[in-house]
């Protein structure tokens, strides 16, 4: 199969490496011309994802024009906040001779200022083409050295086309599964970032694993409120796109959304370390998201909540804590 993969960070690059070595056509564009460059001449993404070698079939593209008059299946690979943007130069670049099947979105995020998904967001953009999304417990250095790893596949488009992309896509380093609850795939992947910053505030305030067990399930329980609450299924929460992703992001030491947690459970400055970051904390600006989205529904979710007024409204993580802890007692 014929793939084109847009947007080179950690993410865009493993899969696009993963899909190479499974024999199939990749070719990995970057957003900028001179990272094309980078890449084509050190055969490795050095920014985001050092020490993986880029396999020698694997064709670095800049112009989008050539790429997608030949890839079947395209996976947007930016940031959450990018993906309009990103959705609108594949729309523009797609010409009568396009052999597009699908496109796939592999980002973790609520788009701010609608609180739309990123298959939402796709297919506002792109109306006439199936859109999907890729998504579960894959950190990126693991998938791109050909760990074992599995995934969700969740899409509103023909059986065959999913089950064909589902078996180009799964071998024995990668198993994908298909879903057609595209939303709860989606909210899944989204709010776990949430939650492991919460994860790593409390790893900040190093608090111990009691903590970090109650929170976590608790986390699990509001997923899934929030997710229904929003027109998911509920068991879509129990799987790899809930609380699979939840238990890797909130647990790796590689997460940065974790990561970004931990220092700011520590005492850090946000806008410090927002400042300082090469990467995405996809988490911060989703929270922000949901927290509208949550007030505008009247969707009960203290955690979502006490992670946006220690980001965005100065509130001190062990007062967000204490107020958790200290909530209204209720059963289980
Ligand atoms: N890294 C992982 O392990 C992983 C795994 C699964 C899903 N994801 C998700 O994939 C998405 C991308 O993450 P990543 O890890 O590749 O991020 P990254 O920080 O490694 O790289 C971000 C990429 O997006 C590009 N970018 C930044 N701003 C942009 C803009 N305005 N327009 C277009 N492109 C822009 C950057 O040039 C870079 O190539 C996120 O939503 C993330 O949650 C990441
Ligand atoms: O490093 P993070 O926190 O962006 O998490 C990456 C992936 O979403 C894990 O599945």
């Amino acid at each position: 199969m014929n793939f084109a993969v847009i947007g080179a960070g950690a993410w865009g690059t493993a899969m696009a490496i993963h899909l190479a070595k499974m024999q199939h056509t990749v070719t990995l564009v970057p957003r900028r011309f001179e990272q094309a460059l980078a890449l084509s001449s050190a055969r490795e993404n050095a920014d985001y994802l050092p020490g993986v070698p880029l396999p020698p079939s694997l064709q670095i593209g800049h112009e989008l024009v050539p790429v997608l008059m030949e890839a079947e299946v395209v996976l947007l690979a930016c940031p959450a906040q990018a993906l309009r943007e990103t959705a609108t130069r594949v729309k523009d670049a797609l010409t009568l001779a396009t052999q597009l099947k699908l496109v796939v979105s592999l980002a973790k995020g609520l788009e701010l200022e609608t609180h739309l998904r990123p298959a939402e967001v796709i297919a506002q953009v792109l109306p006439d083409v199936p859109v999907g999304s890729l998504t579960g417990p894959t950190n990126a250095a693991e998938v791109a050295q050909g760990l074992p790893a599995a995934m969700v596949l969740a899409a509103n488009a023909p059986a065959d086309l999913l089950e064909a992309v589902q078996v180009e896509i799964s071998g024995a380093s990668l198993r994908v599964y298909l879903s057609h609850d595209v939303a709860g795939a989606e909210f899944g992947g989204c709010l776990k970032n949430i939650y492991a910053i919460a994860a790593g505030i409390c790893d900040g305030l190093k608090l111990g694993d009691n903590t970090s067990a109650a929170m976590l399930t608790r986390a699990l329980a509001e997923m899934v409120r929030v997710g229904e609450a929003l027109g998911a299924q509920r068991d879509t929460f129990y799987g790899l796109s809930g609380f699979g992703d939840l238990i890797a992001t909130c647990h790796g030491e590689w997460s940065r959304n974790r990561q970004f947690g931990e220092q700011v459970g520590a005492g850090a400055s946000i806008e410090e370390i927002m400042a300082n970051r090469k990467t995405v904390v996809e988490g911060y600006k989703t929270a922000a998201s949901f927290y509208g989205l949550c007030r505008d529904r009247g969707i009960e979710a203290p955690i979502l909540a006490e992670v946006y007024q220690t980001l965005y409204e100065g509130k001190a993580p062990a007062q967000a804590l204490r107020d958790l802890m200290l909530r209204e007692l209720k059963r289980e």
